[in-house]
């Protein structure tokens, strides 16, 4: 594959994105009219999703990790019901606008090698979503609610049981859909491990613009049935019986870290450590009573909930973290778990590198916003999870080079 050529035939399509974009989706909905049913009413995020997904495809194409990562994406993409007729007109329309966008630069080569590429691409994702469709594997689970408890205005915790068997592990999270909110999918943690009756947790705060947050802590009633897409992420355990650790979470990341916490209250007894509880305020330290439980259980971790002072902005509960973490030590031998809203994410492991912790020991995952309009940054690990917020076609928005 000519790499150097897809780069710079990429470059020269990226700075007209906003063009480009608009022409694939009209080409793809009038040459295929019955593909826009399958697409969200509200195409913003999907544009900005679309060219995210093209950049980290381009940027990792000679990334041994790329074909296994295409292959679960294949997998997931199930659930958006993409068959091999839907890749192959993704396809044509990618490829009419990269040609209408690039001018002189779609030259034959360009054309052979961007054929190739997309081919590779659709080949390997259809790859993951036939041998999971071989598996058994259903395109989503159906799960019908079968709690739901609210905290405070805009926090609710849902219990759901899938109607099939649906696998996870500690830590992990899986994309939600709502009739109330058709054909849009959100990315919740799960916030227990894994029980005998095989139900799962959601912790939601509902988010200003979010449409899915709003409808699963206002709308959402038990009886009703969601749908769960496979469950993933890599914020799991990793940490050697018996060894150190550090849980931070913040609002309702705690739902991944209580996950981990039950997990090795069963499991590792013998843990070592120390967990920060962060939330905006006193009333939304939701998870209180069970954290108080789990730790009893985990006698080698020490607890320390920090919230902001009463009237207060609620990321002074941030700073008033990084003054604790920074008094404690050891950061080096501590495997670090961390949840919570990107904003918190980005500053805290910004200080725990100060601090001397390991990177490739801080595990979090960078879950977006339910909220259109909640900004922030995007990372290569969100691409093609869900649309990032980020406005990637504005010049503006883009991170300097
Ligand atoms: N696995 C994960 O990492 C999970 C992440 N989340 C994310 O957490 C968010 C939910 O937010 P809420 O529960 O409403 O939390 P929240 O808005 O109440 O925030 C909780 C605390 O986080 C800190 N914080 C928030 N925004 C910050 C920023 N921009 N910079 C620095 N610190 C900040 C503040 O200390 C605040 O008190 C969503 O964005 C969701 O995607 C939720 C669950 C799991």
């Amino acid at each position: 594959m000519d790499l150097p050529l897809l780069r710079s035939t990429f470059a020269v399509v990226e700075r007209r994105a906003e063009h480009a974009v608009t022409y694939f989706y009209s080409h793809l909905f009038w040459r295929n009219p019955g593909v826009r049913a399958l697409f969200p009413e509200d195409m913003v995020p999907q544009r900005d999703r679309l060219f995210a997904a093209l950049t980290h495809v381009v940027t990792a194409l000679d990334d041994p990790a790329l074909p296994s990562y295409l292959e679960r994406l294949g997998r997931d993409h199930r659930r958006f019901l993409a068959t091999p007729a839907l890749y192959a007109a993704v396809g044509e329309s990618l490829l009419a606008a990269f040609a209408h966008t690039a001018g002189p630069a779609w030259t034959v080569e360009a054309e052979k090698a961007w054929t190739e590429a997309y081919g590779l691409v659709a080949d390997l994702m259809l790859k993951g979503a036939q041998e999971s469709a071989a598996a058994g594997e259903p395109s989503w689970w159906d799960a019908d609610v079968v709690g739901h408890r609210r905290h405070g205005d805009d926090l609710a915790v849902l219990t759901l049981r899938p109607r099939m068997p649906f696998s996870h592990l500690p830590g992990q999270y899986a994309g939600v859909s709502s009739l109330r909110v058709p054909r849009v999918w959100r990315t919740y943690s799960l916030g227990n491990a894994p029980r005998e009756d095989g139900t799962v947790d959601l912790h939601v705060s509902r988010i200003r613009g979010g449409a899915m947050s709003t409808a699963l802590v206002d709308g959402v009633r038990p009886g009703e049935t969601l749908r769960l897409s496979a469950a993933g992420g890599a914020m799991t355990s990793h940490t050697a019986p018996g060894g150190l650790r550090t849980y931070i979470c913040a609002g309702t990341g705690w739902a991944p870290v209580k996950a981990l916490l039950e997990e090795a209250a069963d499991t590792d007894p013998e843990a070592a450590g120390r967990i920060f509880v962060v939330a905006r305020s006193r009333e939304y330290l939701y998870g209180r009573e069970e954290t108080e439980r789990l730790a009893a259980r985990l006698p080698g971790l020490s607890v320390t909930y920090i919230t902001a002072a009463p009237r207060r902005p609620r990321d002074q509960a941030t700073e008033r973290l990084l003054t604790a973490l920074r008094s404690c030590g050891r950061w080096p031998d501590h495997d670090v778990y961390l949840a919570g809203p990107p904003g918190f994410l980005a500053e805290v492991a910004e200080v725990l590198d100060e601090l001397g912790a390991s990177p490739d020991r801080v595990r979090h995952d960078v879950l977006p916003p339910a909220g259109r309009f909640a900004t922030r940054p995007a990372s290569r690990a969100e691409w093609l999870l869900q649309p990032p917020a980020v406005r990637w076609h504005d010049p503006a928005a883009r991170a300097p080079r």
